[in-house]
C-alpha cells in the first residue's frame, strides 16, 4: 500500500531549512494496522501528510496505492485512495449537514444524482449517522463528527485511512466508538494507520511504529517493545496495567506461554 524509502522532509523557517525527517523508511501492505506513536513534534503529522500528497519528500522514494508521490499529478490521485481524519472535529466539516458534508467529496466524480444519494445513505448508516443525516452539524457531537469524517473516507472508498490522534479530543465513550469502528473497517478489508499517544492502543496492534525526532526508532510487533526493549523505559512512557502485570509474573518467574498484551490474553494466563 505504502512504500516509503529513505524519506526526508525540511520545513523552511526564514532563510533557515530545518530538518523534520530524516532517513524515514516504513512500508505498509495492504490490508495492515500500523499504530504511530511519539513524542509531541517528533514529525507523525508530516510523515502522514506525506502518504496522501499533502507534503513533498526532500529525499527518498515514496509509493502509495501504486503512484508515485514524486509527480505532482499523482499527489492529488492518490487522495482517492488514501484518507486522513484528523485531531479536530471541527476542523474537518464542510457541509452545514452531515448529508451535505459527504455529497461535496463526491462532488465532480461523476455518479449520478440517485449513485450519490444511495451511497451517501449507505456511508452514514454505516457509522451509525444515518438518522441525522439532516441534523446541524454545530449540533453533532466531537464523537459524531469524527464517525462523519470516516463516513466522508468511506464515501471516497479509500483502501486505507490515517487516523491523526483522532480519539485525543473525545471522551472516553466516543474514543471506544471510533477505535471500534476503525478496527470494524480493517477487519472488512481497510488498512489502517492508527497515530496515537496511547500506550494501551499501541499494546493492542497488531504492529508498532515509534517515531523520535524524525527518525523511526522502532518499528514491529508491540511484545517485543514492551517485553523486550528499552525504549518504553527510555521514552519515559506508563506502562499500560497490563504490560506491568505481565511484567511482573515474568519477574517472579511464572511459566508464561505468552507475554499478555491485552486484558484477553491475561485473563486467559490467570
Ligand atoms: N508547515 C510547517 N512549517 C514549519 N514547521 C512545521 C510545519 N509543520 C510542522 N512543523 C514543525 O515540524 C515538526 C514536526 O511537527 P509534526 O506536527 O509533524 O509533529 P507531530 O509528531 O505530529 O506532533 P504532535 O504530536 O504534537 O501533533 C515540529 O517541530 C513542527 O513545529
Amino acid at each position: 500500500m505504502i512504500t516509503a524509502q529513505n524519506l526526508s522532509l525540511f520545513f523552511r523557517d526564514g532563510q533557515y531549512r530545518l530538518p523534520v525527517l530524516q532517513g524515514i523508511s516504513i512500508p505498509i501492505e495492504r490490508g495492515e494496522w500500523v499504530a504511530l506513536t511519539g513524542a509531541n513534534g517528533c514529525g507523525k503529522s508530516s510523515l502522514i501528510r506525506l502518504f496522501n500528497g499533502l507534503n513533498i519528500p526532500a529525499g527518498g522514494s515514496l509509493t502509495a496505492a501504486g503512484l508515485d508521490l514524486r509527480s505532482p499529478e499523482n499527489r492529488t490521485a492518490v487522495k482517492q485512495h488514501i484518507q486522513l481524519v484528523f485531531q479536530n472535529p471541527e476542523a474537518q466539516n464542510v457541509g452545514s449537514t452531515p448529508y451535505e458534508d459527504v455529497a461535496f467529496g463526491l462532488e465532480n466524480r461523476g455518479l449520478s444524482p440517485d449513485e450519490m444519494a444511495k451511497r451517501i445513505s449507505r456511508v452514514l448508516q454505516q457509522v451509525g449517522l444515518a438518522h441525522k443525516s439532516e441534523t446541524d452539524i454545530s449540533a453533532l457531537s466531537g464523537g459524531e463528527r469524527q464517525r462523519l469524517a470516516v463516513a466522508c473516507c468511506l464515501a471516497l472508498q479509500a483502501e486505507m485511512i490515517i487516523f491523526d490522534e483522532a480519539t485525543s479530543m473525545l471522551d472516553p465513550a466516543g474514543r471506544s466508538d471510533i477505535l471500534e469502528l476503525a478496527r470494524n473497517l480493517w477487519r472488512q478489508g481497510t488498512t489502517i494507520l492508527w497515530v496515537t499517544q496511547r500506550v494501551e492502543e499501541l499494546a493492542e496492534s497488531p504492529r508498532v511504529a515509534v517515531m523520535g525526532q524524525g527518525t523511526m526508532l522502532y518499528d514491529g510487533d508491540p511484545r517485543t517493545l514492551f517485553y523486550s526493549s528499552e525504549l518504553p523505559g527510555q521514552l519515559g512512557w506508563e506502562p499500560a496495567p497490563v504490560i506491568s502485570i505481565g511484567r511482573l509474573l515474568q519477574a517472579k518467574g511464572w511459566p508464561l506461554r505468552l507475554l499478555p498484551l491485552t486484558e484477553q490474553e491475561l485473563e486467559a494466563i490467570l
